[in-house]
């Protein structure tokens, strides 16, 4: 028989995600990440699916993704599932920036690795992770196919009028300067999901999907095909996220700049790593952030009111990009866990046909649901992500194509 196993891994700066999984019927046989990586308090977890054993968790120094690497394959080969297995069909990686040039899955080689390298400046935090995760795996099995999915893809439909920044056109076009969007995977997953818990093709439908994890990032998809998205040149644009500023006056840069006598790089740091929520309040985890609310905290109180007022601009945005919307739906971390995000970002919305009913939204658990009330003009849901079932699906059937 061929083999049916997918590696899939999820490079982060500080972490790696993994999960195992056999196409032929699209169980999932091993799940684990290694995180806090290059600290002295690395954390490796690793649940055997198949065999429904225990999850097992150490703590220790993991020095660099090389070495998570093989933390993760050791892991893997004392389930019986080792990186050498036959069964193994191919490695398929998250690759957070594929510019204009990737629309599909492609199969690493070294020009997919020059051009995944020559979009470091534009997706600094990713890319570099997603290189040496992809560099350690080929190591690891060089004779495997190794598959880049690209958070950018799904976006590549949309309209010039969307992707394009106002700014000078030539100095845009010199410096590939657009807006690319990111987390395409998920939005992708989550909009085919959506118009399956409808009961309708992807064709017929028009979704807004809210992809609220630790970055965050909308999207307004008709037909199965986006048409606009949050996220821009890098993954900084749109939504308040747990560290990032999302929106904001290009001028504060030069303003902080001039008067506040910081660097480019301090003002990037800044913005992605010491703003968003754990800029705004200390907390960047929306379950600490309710639980200090609750407790009477001004500064949560606020940073949630923030939060909440971005999502609704956007969601009243891409309504009227959209002109007829069937659903909206709230996914990822965020999205898929937290009822007081999603009760706030729908409150009010009632003119536009939006509403979730208390009950429905206070339910925990389960797979993709339903929370407007009976008989809503538009249905609001929560569907969860997946990914890496996504990227896995991608990689097998590229796979299998190209044998
Ligand atoms: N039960 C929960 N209630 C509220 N928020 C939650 C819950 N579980 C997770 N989250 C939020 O989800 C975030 C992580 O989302 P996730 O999609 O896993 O992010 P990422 O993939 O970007 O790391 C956490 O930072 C936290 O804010
Ligand atoms: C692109 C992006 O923001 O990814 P993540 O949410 O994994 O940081
Ligand atoms: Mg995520």
């Amino acid at each position: 028989m061929s083999p049916s196993r997918v590696l899939v891994l999820n490079s982060g700066s500080s972490s790696v995600k993994y999960q195992l999984l056999d196409m032929r019927d699209s169980s999932r046989l091993a799940a684990g990440l290694v995180e806090r990586i290059g600290e002295r308090t690395s954390l490796v977890r690793h649940t055997p699916l198949a065999s429904g054993g225990e999850t097992r968790e150490r703590t220790g120094p993991v020095d660099g993704h090389d070495a998570a690497l093989k933390a993760m394959a050791e892991e893997l080969a004392a389930d019986g599932l080792g990186l050498d297995s036959p069964e193994l069909a191919a490695i398929g990686h998250r690759v957070v920036h594929g510019g204009m040039h990737f629309t599909e899955p492609t199969v690493i080689d070294e020009p997919v690795l020059a051009e995944i390298e020559r979009l470091i400046p534009v997706a600094p935090l990713h890319n570099p992770a997603n290189l040496t995760g992809i560099r350690t795996a080929m190591a690891l099995r060089p004779d495997l196919p190794q598959v880049a999915v690209f958070d950018t893809s799904f976006h590549t439909t949309m309209p010039e009028s969307a992707a394009r920044y106002a700014i000078d056109v030539k100095t845009a076009d010199e410096h590939r300067v657009r807006r690319y969007g990111f987390h395409g995977t998920s939005h992708a997953y989550v909009s085919r999901a959506t118009a399956e818990l409808l009961g309708r093709a992807p064709e017929e439908v028009n979704v807004i999907v809210l992809h609220l994890g630790n970055g965050a990032s909308a999207s307004a998809v008709r037909g199965g095909r986006c048409v606009d998205t949050s996220m821009g040149l890098t993954p900084l644009e749109g939504l308040v996220m747990g560290t990032r500023s999302g929106d904001m006056d290009p001028a504060v840069i030069f303003h902080l700049m001039r008067v506040g006598g910081m660097s480019a790089d301090e003002i990037d740091t800044l913005l992605n790593k010491k703003s968003g929520l754990v800029g705004l309040c200390g907390d960047n985890d929306m379950r600490e952030i309710r639980r200090r609310i609750d407790e009477g905290d001004a500064r949560a109180e606020l940073a949630f009111d923030i939060y909440i007022h971005r999502l609704k601009k956007y969601i009243g945005a891409y309504y009227a990009v959209l002109g007829r919307v069937d659903a909206v739906v709230f996914t990822a971390g965020v999205g898929e866990n937290a009822a007081p995000v999603r009760e706030a970002a729908v409150a009010g919305l009632e003119g536009l046909g939006l509403a979730v009913d208390a009950g429905r939204n206070a339910a925990r658990g389960g797979g993709a649901r339903l929370i407007s009330p009976e008989g809503a003009r538009v249905a609001v849901a929560v569907v969860p992500t997946d990914e890496e079932m996504e990227i896995a699906q991608q990689t097998y059937a590229l796979v299998g194509k190209n044998n």
